[in-house]
């Protein structure tokens, strides 16, 4: 159930509030070097607090290795990180647990779980378990020999001046979305497959699973449904297929073409608002107004690139070890 990935098997665990979050990657070659300072450029970048629009919650978001790591080396076991966490307010979710907030999972947690969902600090659905998807993708990135993954914030609430686009989401004291793109260079041709396991569709589930996404476009996406085929067509140049337009994003066919892979995401705006909304009061049964206290991200999108660079990087060295173009072992 919680668990994706072909030959590279990762599944995440914990709740936002519990004693900690953690990943277990299965099928990754041995011999690979993981010094914990290789981990500590995405876990910042990811961590909130760092900037306006954050989270202040803060956490060290350093990982803790269980298993599958010897002499600084995977030994090519099941590798287990957990990320501790110390600084959890649940008081904040006593107070509103009358009201499932709209938009986030509260109400479909309690639906299907029957009221035994941790729900303090949104639980397993929380963006607290983002932190394992980043551990996880720096040991992927480090599979991915030659090729860079790398993802930006395009616009915050369709203002592509980001400080201005979150600016204005301040001083309304109101959440908002945002747009993220991710970049791969050096992706050879030839990973991925025409139906189920095409790239789009692999991406498109990893990036799914994260929390707040709810849209994504390839290449030229939506817009390519307002042109016509002449100018969607991405002419090629040479036998290595590369091409001088990429409306295709890098992928036809359901398999990378060795272009540049490219691809947005849209991010919601935050459900935990601090505007005054309204829900159905579980305890009364009535519907009312409330209003959200507590440390909240006022931008996720802010939170995004790191993640999707991660699950972006799962994705494809799970494809290139199918491809057999990493190793098993790593000398
Ligand atoms: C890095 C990250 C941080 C997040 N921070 C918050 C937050 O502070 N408050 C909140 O209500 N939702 C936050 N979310 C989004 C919720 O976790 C998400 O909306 C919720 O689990 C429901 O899932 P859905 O939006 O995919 O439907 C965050 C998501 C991510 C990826
Ligand atoms: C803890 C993180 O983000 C959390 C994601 C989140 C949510 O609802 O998704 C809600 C907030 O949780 P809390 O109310 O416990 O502060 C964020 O702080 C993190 O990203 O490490």
């Amino acid at each position: 159930m919680n668990q994706f990935g072909r030959l590279l098997r990762l599944s995440i665990f914990g709740e936002s509030h519990g004693p900690a979050v953690g990943v277990t990657l299965d099928g990754l070659p041995a011999g690979l070097a993981l010094p914990e300072e290789d981990f500590i450029a995405d876990l910042e970048r990811r961590k909130g607090g760092q900037q306006k629009g954050t989270t202040p919650r803060q956490e060290e978001d350093r990982p803790q290795f269980l298993s599958g790591l010897f002499n600084g080396k995977t030994t090519g076991a099941p590798l287990t990180m957990i990320f501790p966490n110390s600084n959890t307010r649940s008081a904040d979710y006593e107070k509103i647990r009358a009201f499932p907030r709209p938009g986030h999972a509260d109400l479909v947690a309690a639906q299907k779980f029957g009221g035994h969902e941790d729900y303090r600090g949104g639980g397993h659905f929380s963006g607290r378990l983002t932190v394992c998807l980043v551990a996880a993708g720096v040991i992927a990135k480090k599979l991915l020999r030659g090729i860079a993954v790398e993802a930006r914030i395009l616009e915050i609430g369709g203002e592509p001046d980001i400080d201005k686009g979150l600016q204005r989401a301040i001083d309304a004291k109101d959440s908002v979305g945002g747009i993220v793109e991710c970049r791969v260079q050096g992706l050879p041709p030839g990973a991925g497959g025409p139906f189920f396991d095409s790239v789009e569709s692999l991406l498109a589930h990893a990036a799914f699973s994260i929390p707040a996404i709810k849209g994504i476009e390839f290449g030229a996406g939506f817009a390519a449904a307002r042109m016509f085929g002449l100018e969607h067509n991405d002419a090629i140049l040479n036998a290595e297929g590369q091409t001088r337009t990429n409306h295709a994003g890098g992928v036809t066919g359901g398999i990378s073409t060795g272009n540049e892979l490219v691809f947005r995401v849209a991010v919601k705006p935050t459900s935990s608002t601090p505007k005054e909304q309204t829900s159905w009061n579980r305890e009364t049964g009535s519907v009312e107004a409330f209003s959200v206290k507590g440390r909240h991200d006022l931008c996720i999108a802010l939170r995004v690139p790191p993640v999707l660079e991660a699950v972006t990087a799962l994705v494809l060295a799970d494809l290139l070890l199918q491809e057999q173009k990493i190793p098993n072992i790593i000398s």
